[in-house]
């Protein structure tokens, strides 16, 4: 299909811990995606899926920070996490209504309240709560916060997911895709990759790279002989984070790489070859766009 007719953007899908988020996204994408969270937290928007409608490509991600409970009386913390947060075509929030309740919502909807994206509230679950409480936690929501739209869905069933699916298409702005079309089916196994690694690096130099590494994809590709490769750019700000992330002999990021490999190959149920370089770009660190951020070429 040519570019013109295509659209694509960005959703920012947020919510407490297990309000059904990652449930949601594998309703929208339509398959299971694997990515688990991230045991780091950073800032940074974390790519959950790519749902397709039609012509329209919609980038699923979530803003990692926003709703840890540690952190989450802690504004400074909160709006930083916006901060780096993506300028998203749409906001969902997503709320579990059987264990929510508006005051326990508030520090993210008063971060709402200032976000110029449009925003759609979402209370899965339906098959689990009871329609009053239900509607009237939607009434309390939505006097907070100008929601575009409310859905009522089950993510789990899949209920009203398809009529959510179809308003967001809608939303998205005009624009070539960002995932070339024959990539999509692998998209997120390879940032599932990337993040598998990112993981480690943090796992592993934790301490001595504080949040100032990222990870690239740079190919995925199933071999004929039934295992897949993996290359990778570990990226750094500065020259001298190199003898941190290589080691003494290249130790470290064999062992960051080895320990990549495994997990992945035991995920993917696939043999794996993992090639990972080390990059230094200075300006990975100004540059904290989204499509950056989760390893996404843009494709024209
Ligand atoms: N009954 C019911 N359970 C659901 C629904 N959606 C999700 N769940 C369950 O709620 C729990 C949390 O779902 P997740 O999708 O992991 O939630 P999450 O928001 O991604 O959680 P975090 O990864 O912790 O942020 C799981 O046990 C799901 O099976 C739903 O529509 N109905």
């Amino acid at each position: 299909m040519a570019d013109e007719q295509r659209k694509c953007g960005v959703v920012a899908v947020i919510g407490a811990p297990n309000a059904g988020k990652s449930t949601l996204v594998n309703q929208l994408v339509g398959q299971k995606v694997a990515i688990t969270s991230a045991k780091a937290q950073t800032t940074r928007a974390r790519l959950l899926g790519i749902a397709l409608h039609d012509e329209t490509q919609m980038i699923l991600v979530d803003t990692p920070g926003i709703f840890e409970p540690k952190r989450r009386l802690d504004r400074a913390m909160v709006s930083a996490a916006w901060e780096g947060a993506v300028a998203a075509d749409a906001v969902l929030l997503v709320v579990d209504p059987v264990k929510q309740r508006r005051h326990e919502l508030m520090p993210l909807l008063e971060q709402l309240k200032d976000r110029k994206e449009r925003k759609i509230l979402v209370l899965n679950k339906v098959d689990a709560s009871k329609k009053e409480p239900l509607l009237e936690l939607a009434q309390e929501l939505t006097g907070e916060v100008e929601f575009g739209e409310v859905f009522f869905v089950s993510a789990l069933t899949g209920d009203g997911v398809p009529e959510l699916k179809v308003q967001l298409a809608g939303m998205m702005p005009e624009g070539p895709w960002h995932y070339p079309e024959d990539q999509v089916s692998d998209a997120s196994e390879r940032l599932l990759a990337a993040e598998v690694t990112r993981e480690q690096v943090y796992a592993q130099l934790h301490d001595e790279l504080p949040y100032d590494a990222a990870v690239r994809p740079e190919s995925y590709t199933q071999r004929e002989d039934g295992s897949v490769e993996i290359r990778q750019q570990l990226v750094i700000s500065r020259d001298s984070q190199k003898p941190i992330v290589l080691g003494k002999g290249g130790r470290r990021i064999k062992e960051i790489g080895e320990a990549a490999r495994k997990e992945l190959s035991e995920i993917l149920g696939q043999k794996v070859h993992l090639f990972l370089h080390v990059k230094v770009d200075e300006k990975w660190a100004d540059n904290r766009e989204v499509y950056e951020e989760i390893g996404l070429d843009w494709v024209r």
